[in-house]
């Protein structure tokens, strides 16, 4: 009973630990911690602005991701938002001259440099996509516009019962530019669905986006939606680094490729990580009953 009391206390000083109080240097809109060793927490943190992104952010998310898949302590990551909402999307003030004024003498250079931007936008998501570590998602309150872009990019999606997802670009006069209607399309199996979302930019609610397959989780508030979500962070950062990221590249590639075209790809991937010493280690805990949580594995 006082191992259960302190065992739940502690992960209530771990996840008050996680509601930092600003964003960590180098960046100035993401605020980073390790609740554990190998979880790292990726916290939007301009709450006063509801998290809109701005400059900094897009540029941030990248430098961020791209040192997290090179970290071999880290094995999971989960991202949430601070304040009262998830994220406002694109920041419509800060943006505004880098979509709507782009530099170039004429219409071809105009248009070049207008692509160069949206690609480079692009990037700020397909980063998530590309980290090899599992990326969860945790939303609350509203995930508006690019929100939307960024949570379709993430692994596994959780929210809170007062969650609600919107894809406002046609509202703001634009066709969403950074990886929702690419990916949107390959969360929820309906088109219909998809297609309505994207035209009429309607509101959708957490039980909507749980029946529908957006998120795989509702929560009833914040402070279970992010031990939820820790928990399930330790669940899979538990397991050997080797098949879980070994997984999740496998289900990407597997998503955009035939059937037969995935399963060739798994047998080159497997030939080489079947050889690891953590199929063994596995095994042998499995066969003894022993949680993976009792097992030590190599970084990677
Ligand atoms: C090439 C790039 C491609 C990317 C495309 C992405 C497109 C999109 O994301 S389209 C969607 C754009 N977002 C919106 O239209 C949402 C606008 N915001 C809202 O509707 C509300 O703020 C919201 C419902 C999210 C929250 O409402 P709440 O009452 O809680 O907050 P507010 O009082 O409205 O806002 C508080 C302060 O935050 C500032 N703010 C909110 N959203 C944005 C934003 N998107 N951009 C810039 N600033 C935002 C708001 O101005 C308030 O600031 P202040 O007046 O200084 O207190």
């Amino acid at each position: 009973m006082l191992s259960l009391l302190l065992r739940t206390f502690s992960r209530q000083v771990l996840i008050r630990a996680m509601s930092s109080s600003g964003p960590t240097s180098p960046y100035t809109t993401l605020s980073i911690c390790r609740p554990t060793p190998s979880i790292t927490h990726v916290e939007l943190h301009r709450p006063e602005k509801r998290n809109a992104m701005n400059k900094a952010f897009w540029r941030e998310m990248v430098q961020c991701f791209n040192e997290i898949s090179d970290d071999s302590d880290c094995r999971v990551v989960l991202v949430s938002g601070a304040g009262k909402i998830f994220t406002a999307g694109i920041d419509l003030m800060d943006m505004a001259s880098d979509v709507l004024q782009p530099d170039g003498d004429d219409t071809a250079r105009i248009s070049w440099n207008l692509r160069r931007t949206i690609t480079k936008y692009q990037e700020t998501f397909s980063v998530i996509e590309r980290c090899p570590k599992p990326v969860l998602v945790a939303v609350h309150g509203a995930c508006v516009g690019g929100g939307v872009d960024l949570i379709t990019a993430c692994d596994i999606r959780l929210c809170t019962q007062d969650a609600w997802f919107q894809v406002k670009e046609v509202d703001v006069g634009l066709a969403a530019d950074v990886g929702t209607l690419q990916r949107l399309p390959k969360v929820i199996g309906s088109r219909s669905l998809v297609n309505e979302l994207a035209l009429t930019a309607r509101k959708m609610y957490a039980d909507e986006a749980k029946s529908s397959g957006l998120v795989s989780r509702v929560f009833p508030d914040k402070d279970a939606l992010m031990a939820g979500a820790l928990e399930m962070a330790e669940e899979i950062s538990a397991r050997s680094p080797v098949a879980v990221q070994g997984t999740k590249i496998n289900l990407i590639y597997s998503r955009d490729h035939s059937v037969a075209e995935g399963l060739d790809y798994m047998a080159l991937w497997n030939m080489s990580m079947l050889q690891t010493n953590d199929v063994m280690k596995s095994a042998q805990a499995s066969m003894e009953k022993k949680s993976p949580k009792t097992i030590e594995f190599s970084k990677l």
